[in-house]
């Protein structure tokens, strides 16, 4: 992405804000580092396996609490057995930094309190069909951080998984916030656009995104 065309801050829909290349190189390295920890363990990153007994193409690995087609446990059931990583308090802070960058509400920042992330990993090939994020209890909005080769982004609208959408680039550093009315939208990764990433950014290929949520569950929900 040529540096010399300005890439606004743009909302799309009341509560989906695009925020343009938010990350520093610094930041994006050390969640690249993070990331590469959690994908070793204590759950490796894997494909997530469908109920239907298919794939997904996109590798993930959870922290916090770990998804699976469509609920959340803190045990890995699906993978190993064991407990996912903890929710870093340092995400917590990043989570409502995000925040305050994407709505300039300080007071909603200051309540945001995400207790998961999905990491998912894209190489050349992967992608992410159209779909809600809703096996959360919570309506939060969503906090989404890009790393890596850019990739068509699919944002659409909160009745179907078809049109009207509208296909933006989320490119290295790129923070994308959904939440209020748009918590709720269908959104999809149709196509990542290999060999784009400036390898500056910790991932020499392929793409990094983290999505930050809140579960809504508890302690109690976790024994159940
Ligand atoms: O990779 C992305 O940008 C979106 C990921 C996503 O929608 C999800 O994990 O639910
Ligand atoms: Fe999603």
């Amino acid at each position: 992405m040529s540096a010399l065309i300005p890439r606004p801050v743009r909302e799309l829909a009341p509560g989906a804000v695009h925020v343009p290349g938010w990350l520093t190189l610094d930041q994006q390295r050390d969640l690249v580092a993070a990331c590469r920890a959690w994908a070793t363990g204590p759950v490796p990153i894997r494909h997530t396996r469908l109920p239907g007994g298919g794939v997904m193409s996109v590798r993930t690995v959870c922290v916090g609490w770990h998804w699976q087609p469509y609920r959340y446990t803190r045990v890995a059931g699906d993978v190993n057995g064991q407990r996912v990583a903890e929710f870093p308090e340092w995400m917590v802070r990043l989570g409502r930094r995000a925040l305050l960058a994407a709505y300039g509400d300080a007071a909603a920042a200051a309540e945001y309190t995400p207790d998961t992330a999905l990491v998912n990993f894209y190489d050349g090939q992967a992608r992410l069909g159209m779909h809600q994020d809703k096996d959360e209890r919570s309506s939060a909005p969503v906090v989404s951080l890009s790393i890596g080769d850019t990739c068509v982004f699919r944002v659409g609208n909160t009745e179907t998984r078809t049109k009207p959408y509208t296909d933006i680039e989320l490119v290295s550093g790129d923070l994308f916030v959904f939440g209020g009315p748009s918590r709720y939208i269908y959104h999809g990764v149709p196509r990542v656009l290999g060999g784009t990433a400036d390898p500056a950014c910790g991932l020499s290929a392929g793409r990094l995104n983290i999505t930050m949520r809140v579960t809504g569950l508890t302690d109690e929900d976790a024994r159940r």
